[in-house]
Formats: structure tokens, sequence, C-alpha cells
């Protein structure tokens, strides 16, 4: 029927054999929303905290341009959606992908994707890196290593952008339940370390609904982390 199965996210797909960084050039450019930015190889690949992100040939390496009218405290929610799409993807090809506060996905606690959500003027890119057929980094995985052969990249890239729209329909009617969702799939329960300015130890507990890390310190008392230049590792 006419009208009723409306995609946002792939109608348009830039394809790109190199970049500097499908994030940046989703972000520089004047696109429209659901505008897909995929390259085969990044030459300045960025993760969180200006970290590189290797970015070689056989990987997902994809930014998505929206331009959501939602307040910035709901900004870091899209992280999550990135992250749930890829668990969503993974499990079509049989792979348990878990989330890794704020911005991994990780199998077996070795990392598999990340998300970097960044914004400039109105335009808000979903960038997302995922493992398939690369080799991944040390003590990082990819799915070809998971499943002992290669993906058809073309599929996971097609899986990935219909979990992404169907996310992101979801998170424009609701944020709170994309949260919600998104929290399932949470490694939450386990003692970590947070390291931003100085280092905290306590246990993630919960997620709270602006997206922070609500964590149990050996006092009993709770402290919220905020999304922003802090990292979390697993103890
Ligand atoms: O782990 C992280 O901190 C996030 C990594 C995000 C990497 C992706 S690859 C596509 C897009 N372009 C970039 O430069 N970064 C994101």
């Amino acid at each position: 029927m006419l009208g009723l199965n409306t995609s946002i996210i792939g109608k348009v797909v830039i394809y790109y054999r190199e970049v500097t960084s499908t994030n940046e050039v989703a972000k520089l450019g004047n696109f429209e929303e659901g505008t897909v930015i995929v390259a085969d190889t990044q030459t300045m690949g960025h993760g969180r905290i200006g970290r590189r992100w290797e970015s070689p040939p056989g990987g997902l390496w994809m930014s998505v341009v929206l331009h959501p009218r939602i307040s910035t405290e709901d900004l870091p929610k899209l992280s999550f959606l990135g992250a749930l799409a890829v668990v969503r993807t993974l499990s079509e090809f049989s792979i348990q992908g878990k989330i890794k506060w704020p911005n991994d996905v990780l199998v077996d606690y070795k990392k598999i994707a990340g998300i970097l959500v960044e914004k400039r003027g109105d335009n808000v890119v979903l960038g997302v890196g995922l493992n398939v057929n690369n080799e991944a980094p040390e003590n990082a995985t990819s799915m070809a290593e998971i499943l002992g052969t290669s993906v058809p990249l073309i599929e996971v890239f097609r899986a990935l952008v219909t979990n992404l729209d169907e996310l992101y329909k979801m998170f424009l009617s609701s944020p709170a339940s994309l949260l919600e969702m998104a929290k399932k799939e949470m490694i939450l329960g386990v003692p970590v370390r947070i390291i931003g300015d100085g280092e905290i130890e306590g246990i993630a507990e919960d997620i709270d609904e602006l997206g922070r890390l609500i964590l149990r310190l050996s006092d009993g008392s709770l402290k919220k982390i905020v999304y922003g230049d802090v990292s979390l590792r697993f103890l």
C-alpha cells in the first residue's frame, strides 16, 4: 500500500572507496535526513575521546545524517540506538552481541563495533564501525573471526540500515522506549572502573532516563556518570 512503508534511513546511500572519515563527510555536507555515507576504507577514522579507529577494507564504516528535532539531552540515546541496531544485525547472523555503555558492542567481552554520535550545526551524525571481514585490532573481534568464514558485506550493510531505520522511527515517537530496549542488551550488574578526570570503581547497576550510568559505590551510595569523555573498563 502506498506510503505506509516509508523509510527514513537509507533512501540515499553515498559510497566512497576511500574517505578521511565518513563522520567528517556527513558532518560537513548538506545532506537530506537519512542519507548514509559508507566507505571501503577511512584514512582518518576516529572514535570517542579522539581515539583512532582502524578502518581497513572488509569492515563496515558508515555514517547516517539525521536531523532529529529532539533535545540535546536525548542525543546520547542515539548512541544506544546505533549499538542496539548492531546487536540486532549481529543476531541475524547468529552472533550474540552485548552493549557496553556508552557506545561499544562486544561479543564475549571483545569489541566488535563502536558508535560515534557527533553534531555540527543541524547535522547530527551517527557513525558505526563494525568489524566484518577485516582483521580486528588486538583484543577486538570481527564477524568473520567469530563465524570462521567471511560474510557478504552488502548483506550486513542492508541489515544494519534496516535496523537503524526501524529503531530511529521508534526513537522519534518514544525516546524512552528506545532506551528501555537498549538497556535490555546492556552489560549491567558487573564491577567496572570509570576512567575520566580520575578513576572510580563500582557496580554498573543501571542506566537512568538520560542515558547516564548509575554506579553503586562500595559504601552503598549511587553515583551517576554522564556520557562524555569517560571510558569504562570491566574489572
Ligand atoms: O569506538 C568508538 O569510540 C567509536 C568508533 C566509531 C567508528 C566509526 S567508523 C564510521 C565513522 N567514521 C568515523 O571516523 N568514526 C565512525
